[in-house]
């Protein structure tokens, strides 16, 4: 019964947060892109966040623009995503354009003096990646690849129980995110090959980079597989667009992961468990945590010793002390640390640093190179020198 009204309590206040008071000095944040994504990822959680104001947007078409902003509360809206980089005002910009826009605007933002906060994946291409943070260091500025599930407390204690060698070393972890049939309508921006889609570049992305972060010896930092074992897609639609791909890495210390992303999964399989989960199996026993994408609205991590009692954790405030509520979604827990590192406050431990994104760019480049679809194509835009 109490989990059930903490399940109503959350998901509740996830759907209407509530609003604070702003600081003077507060961030001043644009949006590029009238995003599907904006509201969850950043205008919900920035109400209850004192030092953020959602302050413009601008998308291709002014009208719908207009429209996003008068939904949402968002006071100026630009002409154009050029229009709203110039504005003086804004100091971080979040950009939640398809992943094939990411570079080109991701980099104009910097070399227009913004932070940003950038929509994962990163770019197309590593390369890319690199360019974007080397940029980001001449200018002085945040970037930050939003991997906002590192930043919820749950994930951090599946890594803590593992750490702890309660159930010995580990010897292979799989990954899944898989996402209901209808939920992407064919002409969505992740079947576009132009656009940088791909199940492997967006779903593929938080799965990796989860095998990443638990195969990794130390509770802040994400390793780099050894070699790509195997990997296979099922495309649709395009023959270099995969709707699902599964991948097996080998990492170092002798852990085989394997990655599961898939856009079109049926109903059943989505509500029964078999979607959204990380599974560690060590000497002792095993570790399965549902659903570590969005855990704030429900979760569970079970470690089920070999022969021994299966025990029940739920994690939805840090454990260190640290600021949060169990209503804090990823994305809440994500912009407290964003804002301190631009406020140049202390930001606590969690941070997805430049080597962790490269990483993960690098061998979603490599899982596309096994499969034989290859990588998705590299930006036009060149970075003007500063
Ligand atoms: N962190 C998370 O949990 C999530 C992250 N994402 C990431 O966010 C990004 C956006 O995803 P989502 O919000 O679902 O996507 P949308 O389909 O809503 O597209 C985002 C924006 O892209 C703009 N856009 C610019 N050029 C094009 C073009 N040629 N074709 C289509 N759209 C264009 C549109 O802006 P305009 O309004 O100007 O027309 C649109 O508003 C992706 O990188 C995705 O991986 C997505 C979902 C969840
Ligand atoms: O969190 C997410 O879930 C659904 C995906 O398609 C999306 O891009 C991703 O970021």
């Amino acid at each position: 019964m109490a989990s059930i009204l903490g399940f109503v309590r959350r998901v509740s206040k996830i759907a209407s947060p509530p609003s604070v008071p702003k600081n003077e000095g507060a961030l001043k944040f644009g949006i590029l892109g009238a995003a599907a994504i904006g509201p969850e990822a950043l205008i919900k959680p920035a109400r209850s966040h004192a030092d953020v104001v959602i302050y413009a947007v601008a998308a291709r078409d002014k009208a719908r623009a207009q429209e996003y902003a008068d939904k949402h509360g968002i006071t100026k809206v630009h002409d154009s995503y050029q229009d709203l980089l110039d504005d003086p005002e804004i100091d971080v910009v979040y950009n939640p354009l398809p992943n094939g826009l990411h570079f080109e605007w991701t980099a104009k933002a910097l070399l227009a003096g913004k932070h940003v906060l950038l929509e994962k994946p990163a770019t197309d291409t590593a390369e890319e990646a690199r360019a974007l943070f080397e940029l980001a260091e001449k200018q002085g500025r945040v970037l930050l690849e939003a991997f906002h599930y590192r930043f919820h407390p749950a994930i951090r204690r599946l890594k803590e129980i593992i750490l702890s060698q309660e159930l010995g070393n580990v010897k292979s972890i799989t990954t899944s995110l898989a996402i209901p049939k209808q939920a992407f309508g064919d002409d969505d921006i992740r079947y576009n090959h132009a656009l940088g889609g791909g199940a492997q570049m967006d779903v593929g992305g938080y799965t990796l980079n989860a095998l990443r972060y638990l195969a990794s010896p130390s509770q802040e930092t994400a390793v780099n597989p050894l070699e790509v074992l195997s990997a296979s897609s099922i495309t649709y639609l395009d023959p270099k667009i995969d709707r699902r791909t599964t991948a097996t890495f080998s990492f170092p210390n002798d852990i085989v992961g394997t990655a599961i992303c898939d856009f079109q999964i049926g109903w059943l399989d989505f509500l029964t468990g078999n979607a959204i989960y990380a599974s560690v199996e060590c000497e002792g026993g095993k570790i399965d945590m549902a659903n570590f994408l969005l855990p704030t609205i429900w979760h569970s991590i079970n470690v089920k010793p070999k022969g021994g009692k299966v025990r029940t954790e739920k994690v939805y405030t840090p454990l260190d002390g640290a600021p949060g509520e169990e209503w804090w979604t990823t994305y809440r827990y994500q912009l407290e640390t964003f804002v301190n590192r631009v406020k140049g406050r202390d930001s606590g431990p969690v941070w997805i640093e430049k080597e962790d994104t490269l990483g993960n760019m690098e061998w979603i480049e490599r899982v596309y190179a096994k499969t034989e679809l290859g990588s998705r194509p590299a930006s036009q835009f060149k970075v003007p020198t500063v």
